[in-house]
């Protein structure tokens, strides 16, 4: 079998890079001659550990190719890997969709003989059997179109290890024989017993959806905690770990903080929103607007907390530690990081930035704040750190060292990852997210 997969960004290039190193021929197809480009010299266009190296690997032995023209991916897979982007419409909470609509019907005219298109981006309910039919209607006479959907729950940051290793394999499809090439394509992984849920295709799209509503739902509940530690006091690591022991619960995602960000959690929960509302169920993902909201909240807290630290912004000297959407990504949709750092700079203050990989994507986005070489750089003479996105850089950091830097030894750990003894100690003043002050 033969791949094509299209779209090349975070999630597309890993697909692509994953299946060349199970021994698959793939090309992957993006309409970024740019990136197209860069993909083709072995050159990954955005940070993804371990996902360099896969790449230079497979373009080295011919077994991964990428182009801007469909003809040519028509031509050559048997089946259609489905990667491009579905972000929130300007101006609203639905998910656009014109990106795969439109790259459904360019593979679908170009396929030159029966073909299976597999669609990985997260989609509103409801599109996967409109783009088959879509798929069918744009097809050439005498060429048959197998439709699949089959969600991707990688992770940035891991993307290869959860393409490599997932925890479970869905498919949402009409046609047995789609079923069975999927389970021939992910043979790999369940070789290791790994489950393979072979669905409709709502129930799919839905899993997807549902799995992201969950763990930002997850997020928003201890980061709701945290509101009520900060007023009356208590330690929101020790709830979210004392609650987390209860194996129904689980510790995982209960890190309270400044929230979630990226290309996915929240976008994806108004997608939802938007999509039940269409369909009539105005109430029934009510509870999501709060979940946004709570995370919202935090970024506000954040920009609170400096204010009433430097009794106002004007003028103040702040440096901000990080500005990825999380660690290990150089990613900055949506990053709480960045929205934290441009507030404060609209407040009038002097702000100087640093993240190990997201400067550039951070600059081209907000380009008016000091972007700074290192975190050594950053924090010189400022009046306040703020500890955003936790890289282990910023964990380990020396409070005695950081201290001989700045103007005054002011920190808010909005990650809650620092040990505070060891900072209060050095004579810091520390704040964070989820203990009283
Ligand atoms: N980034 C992630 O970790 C994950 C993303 N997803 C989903 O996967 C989808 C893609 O997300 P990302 O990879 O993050 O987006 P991205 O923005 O990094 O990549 C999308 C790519 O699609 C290309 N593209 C747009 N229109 C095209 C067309 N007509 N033909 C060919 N290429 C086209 C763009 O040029 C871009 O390179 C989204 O639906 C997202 O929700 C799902 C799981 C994980
Ligand atoms: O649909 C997607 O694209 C992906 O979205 C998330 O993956 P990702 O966005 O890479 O990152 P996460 O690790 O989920 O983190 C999301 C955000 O939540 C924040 N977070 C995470 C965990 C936590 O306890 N607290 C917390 O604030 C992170 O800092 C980050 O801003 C999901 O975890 C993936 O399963 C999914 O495939």
């Amino acid at each position: 079998m033969k791949f094509s997969v299209i779209g090349t960004g975070y999630l597309g290039a890993t697909h692509a890079a994953s299946m060349a190193e199970l021994g698959f021929e793939v090309l992957g197809v993006d309409i970024d001659q740019e990136k197209i480009d860069s993909l083709s010299r072995g050159e990954l266009p955005f940070h993804e550990p371990g996902l360099p190296e896969l790449l230079r690997k497979h373009v080295a032995s011919g077994r991964l190719r990428f182009t801007t023209s469909f003809a040519e991916a028509g031509e050559f897979a048997d089946v259609h890997f489905i990667a491009v982007g579905t972000p929130q419409r300007a101006g609203e909470h639905g998910a656009d969709m014109t990106y795969v609509d439109a790259s459904v019907s360019a593979i679908a005219r170009a396929a030159t003989r029966d073909t299976l298109i597999v669609g990985k981006s997260t989609v509103p309910v409801g599109s996967a059997r409109r783009l088959k039919d879509l798929a069918q209607s744009e097809a050439r006479n005498g060429v048959k179109i197998d439709f699949a959907w089959n969600p991707e729950f990688l992770r940035e940051g891991f993307a290869v290890e959860d393409t490599l290793r997932p925890d479970r394999l869905v498919v949402g499809t009409d046609s047995d024989s789609a079923v069975e090439k999927l389970r021939a394509v992910y043979a790999y992984a369940l070789g290791r017993e790994t489950p393979f849920i072979s669905t409709d295709f709502e129930t799919a799209e839905l899993v997807k959806v549902a799995a992201n509503a969950f763990l930002a739902t997850k997020i928003s509940f201890i980061n709701a905690f945290s509101e009520v530690t900060e007023t009356v006091g208590g330690d929101i690591r020790v709830l979210a770990d004392a609650i987390g022991y209860d194996k129904r619960i689980g510790r995982r995602f209960l890190n309270a903080g400044v929230g979630f960000g990226g290309g996915c959690l929240p976008k994806d929960i108004r997608a939802l929103q938007a999509r039940v509302s269409e369909l009539g169920l105005d109430s029934t993902m009510r509870f999501l607007n709060e979940v946004d909201e709570i995370n919202l909240r935090r970024r506000d807290r954040v920009v609170h907390i400096v204010s009433e630290l430097l009794d106002g912004l004007e003028g103040a000297s702040v440096a901000v530690l990080g500005t990825a959407f999380k660690p290990n990504s150089d990613d900055v949709r949506d990053s709480p990081a960045l929205d934290v750092a441009g507030r404060l700079y609209n407040s009038g203050a002097d702000v100087n930035v640093y993240d190990p990989q997201a400067n550039e994507n951070s600059s081209k986005r907000f380009p008016r704040l000091n972007y700074c070489a290192s975190y050594k750089d950053a924090v010189a003479g400022a009046d306040v750190v703020l500890l955003l996105t936790e890289w282990d850089e910023f964990v380990e950091m020396d409070p005695e060292i950081v201290g001989s830097l700045v103007s005054h030894r002011r920190i808010v750990d909005g990650r809650n990852v620092l040990n505070t003894d060891t900072w209060e100690d050095s004579g810091w003043v520390v704040r964070t997210l989820g203990r009283k002050s």
